[in-house]
């Protein structure tokens, strides 16, 4: 269906540069029938705006309502959302193999699969992820259902069949030829539904569960075929020293750049426990690193020195990490990875953490970019598509600027204070 030129008028808010908020206090956006924004401004020029389009629908927001770009979760491991809250008792390698890894093994149950995806991306999109970069399991017929859960809800998503071949339960891992034509085959599939707004990703899940052969075919493939690759890097410490054993002394991001796997296109979940030398080789190699605080909270993995990735010049993106993170909303992410910043600062002399501006960039503009989304979403510029969010703040007992309405959104909001939501133009909830 072709959707209507919209006008939104209201306070918008988006990052028009790194770290740095705009605010247009009575603006507009107007999206064109095919998505696109096409006009921002002050609500001054808007008169002489209109006059230009044809027919309009047009949206007006209340005063204690605000109009920014879309979340991005960059790290989503879907088939785990009926775990999420479960089994926090162990940490990341033994709840693994004892809470994670019989549940997916489930997903050869294309019924349960469908149930699942589907709850998982009205729940996100309600939540206002309006992109999110998904793990589905090592099944390639379920995990096409998860890309046709966000084909047919309209969310803008990455979908990783998993590569695995050891360290998991015997029926629960593929044997390295099948490991790869099975990946073959779901891009192929996947590339065929010609949906522009869900791709398939490379998803080795890490570095642990391949050895250096499949991981180089894995990045081979990428390369081919330009695909976004994502996985997990040093998430916890007896992870990291098992890596050192496993590829004899090589550094975890070493073991991914040996077989082509850090590209500007790549997302790695947690890196809590990098190096210097991997840090600079991350930010040489432009790959981004998806902050994911509530599961490092809850697997008791570690904090994660955000403010140092960044300095260091590797870009952040935040992810929910559902479950080893209890939590499908990404503003519940923000406030997380504000509170592990301030936490790291406790520690450290002269430290400024992370301030509720800066984590409202990594969950719209990071996120972009850890996606390589960056040219389409993230912000409200002329010519990207229009992934938006209409959020409110409710009780407000004397007005607010924009700035302050940003604020309490994210301290004091959930899916209920997210009214509208929509991707590429179409509005989705
Ligand atoms: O948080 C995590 N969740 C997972 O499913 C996983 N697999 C490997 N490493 C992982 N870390
Ligand atoms: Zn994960």
């Amino acid at each position: 269906m072709v959707q209507r030129t919209k006008v939104f008028v209201g306070n918008i808010v988006h990052c028009n540069k790194p770290f740095t908020v705009q605010t247009l206090e009575k603006g507009f956006v107007v999206v064109n029938e095919k998505g696109k924004i096409i006009a921002v401004d002050n609500l001054s020029a808007l008169d002489s705006c209109k006059d230009k389009l044809g027919s309009f629908e047009e949206i007006l927001l209340n005063d204690n309502q605000l109009l920014m770009p879309g979340f991005v979760d960059t790290h989503f491991h879907a088939p785990q959302y009926p775990n999420a809250g479960l089994g926090y008792d162990k940490p990341l390698l033994d709840w693994l193999q004892t809470y994670t890894y019989p549940l997916e093994k489930k997903y050869s149950d294309t019924e349960f699969a469908k149930t699942v995806y589907d709850a998982v991306v009205k729940r996100t999109l309600a939540a206002g992820s309006t992109t999110v970069s998904y793990f589905a399991t090592l099944h390639l017929d379920s995990s096409l259902l998860l890309a046709e859960a966000a084909i047919k809800f309209g969310q803008r998503a990455f979908i990783g069949k998993v590569n695995m071949t050891e360290l998991a339960p015997p029926d629960y891992v593929e044997s390295p030829e099948d490991t790869i034509s099975n990946t073959l085959e779901f891009i192929h599939k996947l590339v065929a539904k010609k949906c522009h707004l869900v791709q398939p990703i490379v998803t080795p899940r890490f570095a642990l569960s391949l050895d250096l052969n499949d991981l180089n075919k894995l990045g081979q493939i990428a390369n081919k075929f330009d695909l976004n690759i994502q996985s997990h890097i040093s998430e916890n410490k007896a992870e990291v020293e098992m890596v050192r054993d496993k590829f004899d002394d090589l550094l975890y991001a070493e073991v991914y750049d040996k077989t082509s796997l850090l590209t500007n296109k790549t997302v790695l979940a947690h890196a809590i426990y990098l190096t210097d030398s991997e840090i600079e080789l991350l930010a040489e190699r432009s790959t981004s690193v998806s902050h994911c605080p509530d599961s490092n909270t809850c697997l008791k993995s570690g904090l994660c020195d955000v403010k140092k990735l960044l300095k260091a010049g590797v870009n952040v993106g935040l992810g929910t990490d559902i479950s080893g993170g209890y939590s499908t909303s990404i503003m519940n992410a923000m406030r997380s990875a504000v509170a592990v910043s301030t936490h790291v600062s406790f520690e450290r002399e002269d430290y400024d953490p992370l301030n509720v501006y800066d984590v409202f960039y990594l969950a719209t503009m990071g996120g972009a970019k850890a996606l390589a989304l960056n040219h389409k979403i993230g912000n409200f510029e002329i010519g990207k598509e229009f992934d938006a969010i209409v959020g409110e703040v409710q009780e407000c007992f004397h007005p607010h600027t924009a700035l302050e309405l940003l604020q309490k959104f994210i301290y004091t909001g959930d899916d209920r204070n997210v009214l509208q939501v929509y991707v590429c133009g179409k509005r989705v909830k």
